[in-house]
This record gives C-alpha cells, structure tokens and sequence, in this order.
C-alpha cells in the first residue's frame, strides 16, 4: 500500500456518541479511511440535548492541530462545531496552507435545538472560513443564517447554494433537506452545475447525528480520490443507510447506525 487514505475531523465531542467527534471518527474508521481528531470543545450532551459546554483553550486547539499536521498525512478534512471566533481564528490559521479538501459543517444549532456556537461568530465562519472551503454543508436553519433569506421551497435551497457559492466565495455547497417534509432532496452546487441527491424520507426520531455523520462520509470518500459530486453520492447512500438502520436508544433523538453497510456481522 502507497498511501494509507486519512482524515481529520476539526470538532466538538458527543459522549453519547452519536454526533461531533464520535460520530465522524466511527464514520472515517467504517470506510476505511484512518480517522483522526482535533477537540475545540467538549460538549455534555446526550440523545435529550445539550447538558453543559466547555471550550478548549485556543493554544490547546492549536497545538493539536500541529501535532497531527506535522506528523502524518491526511487527503481531506472536516471542521464540526467551531464555537466561537476566537477558536474559528486558531482554526483557519492552521488548515489555511493545507491543500486539500475541506468539508465544512457550519454547525450553528444540534438537532434538540440547543445553540452550539455564538452569534457573532456566525458571520466570522461566512467571511472567514467559507472561501477556504472545497464544500459546505449547511441544513436549511444554518443556510438561511449564512444567506441571510428565508428558505421555504425547493427552489429556495437551491438559490442558498448558488449564493453560498457566488456571493461567499465557497467552493461548492450542500444544502440539507432534512429539515424538509417529503422526500430527503438535497442540492449540491459545485459553481457551474446543480446536483440533487435524494432519498426516500425515512419514518424515525432517530437522526442525532445525522449531519456529522454525512460530512464526515463526504471527508472518507474525499481521502480516497473520489471527486465532489460522486463523494457526495457516495455519502449520501452511506447517510441513508445509517438513519435507515438507526437505533431506538436513549430517551430522545436516537444515533445512526455508523455500521449499516458492512456485509459481515460479529453475530
Ligand atoms: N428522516 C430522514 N430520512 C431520510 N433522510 C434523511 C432524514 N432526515 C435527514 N435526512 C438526510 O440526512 C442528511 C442530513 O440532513 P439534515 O438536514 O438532517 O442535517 P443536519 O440538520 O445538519 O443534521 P443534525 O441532525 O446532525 O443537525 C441529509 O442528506 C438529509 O436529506
Ligand atoms: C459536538 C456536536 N457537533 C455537532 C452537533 C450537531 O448534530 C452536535 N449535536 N454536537
């Protein structure tokens, strides 16, 4: 073997482990792409919601970004939840020379509705750290944030992702219909073309998690050569299959099933 396919992720914990660094990290090991892990913030947070929030020090977010960066390759990365500017500062700073794809999640709000980052920062992640994307991956709240416009139809997702492009200067955006009635359509802009995934719309409360999980596939599928559009394509079967085979636990919004691909079961 030449190379062994890595990525990064650039996030918040989850010990419940179903979304921020626990979910990207299963997400990476299950297609097979060596998966590592910078913490901005630990997070006590379950399936019920937020319970309690405690940031790194930015030299501690910057010192782990030097220890991986200095020390073993990696062909793609993502960014989870980046809290405040000072730690958006620390972070773009430190992958600003990487030369690879960057898969950006603009975490803003997880799925109970509990605020992951500050309000200023907001518009910090949309000047700052958009043009250094390859993708982005806003759900419809984090895309009406970003465009400053209401998104109500599917015509509307797909205006967000040109403006998110041409307006913001991202490399490409992904806009989520998961928050959508009906089918699970989402609309990937690459600056030249439209491209829509969608799934059939799957009846389960169990989707914490669910935006980790896909950016963090987009970032696995990245390592291995894919380009954009069949990556994401890729992530979005993956994606489907976890929340298709997602599982009932915890009293609130269950995980995904980060191993609903593999062919072979311990039993
Ligand atoms: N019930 C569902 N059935 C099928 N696909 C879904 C369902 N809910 C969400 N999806 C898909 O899952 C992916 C994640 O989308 P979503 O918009 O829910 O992200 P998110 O809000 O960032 O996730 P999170 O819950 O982690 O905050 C998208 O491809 C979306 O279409
Ligand atoms: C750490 C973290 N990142 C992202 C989300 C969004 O699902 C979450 N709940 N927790």
């Amino acid at each position: 073997m030449n190379y062994i396919p890595a990525s990064l992720t650039i996030a918040g914990t989850d010990p419940s482990g179903g979304a921020g660094i626990q979910a990207d990290l299963k997400t990476f090991q299950e297609l097979q792409s060596y998966g590592m892990s910078v913490i901005t913030s630990v997070v006590a947070q379950n399936t019920t919601g937020v319970q309690d929030v405690q940031h790194m020090p930015t030299p501690m977010i910057k010192q782990q970004l030097e220890s991986v960066i200095s020390d073993i390759p990696f062909q793609a990365f993502k960014t989870g939840m980046l809290a405040n500017i000072d730690i958006m500062q620390a972070v773009a700073e430190k992958i600003s020379p990487l030369d690879i794809p960057y898969i950006m999640d603009p975490v803003m709000v997880a799925a109970s509705g509990d605020r992951l980052i500050a309000e200023d920062a907001q518009i910090y992640l949309r000047e700052n750290l958009l043009p250094l994307t390859t993708v982005t991956t806003p759900n419809i709240p984090e895309a009406e944030v970003i465009t400053d416009r209401t998104i109500d139809t599917l015509e509307d997702m797909q205006q967000a992702a040109k403006q998110i492009v041409h307006e913001y200067g991202a490399g490409a955006a992904l806009v989520k219909g998961g928050h959508m009635q009906g089918e699970a359509v989402d609309f990937l802009y690459d600056g030249n073309k439209t491209h829509t995934l969608s799934a059939e719309r799957i009846d389960t409360n169990n989707t914490h998690g669910t935006g980790c999980t896909y950016s963090a596939a987009i970032a696995a599928y990245m390592s291995h050569g894919y380009p954009l559009p069949e990556a994401l394509q890729k992530a979005k079967e993956y994606v489907t299959a976890a929340i298709s085979h997602s599982f009932p636990i915890g009293n609130g919004s269950g995980p995904t099933n980060h191993w609903a691909l593999r062919k072979e079961l311990v039993k």
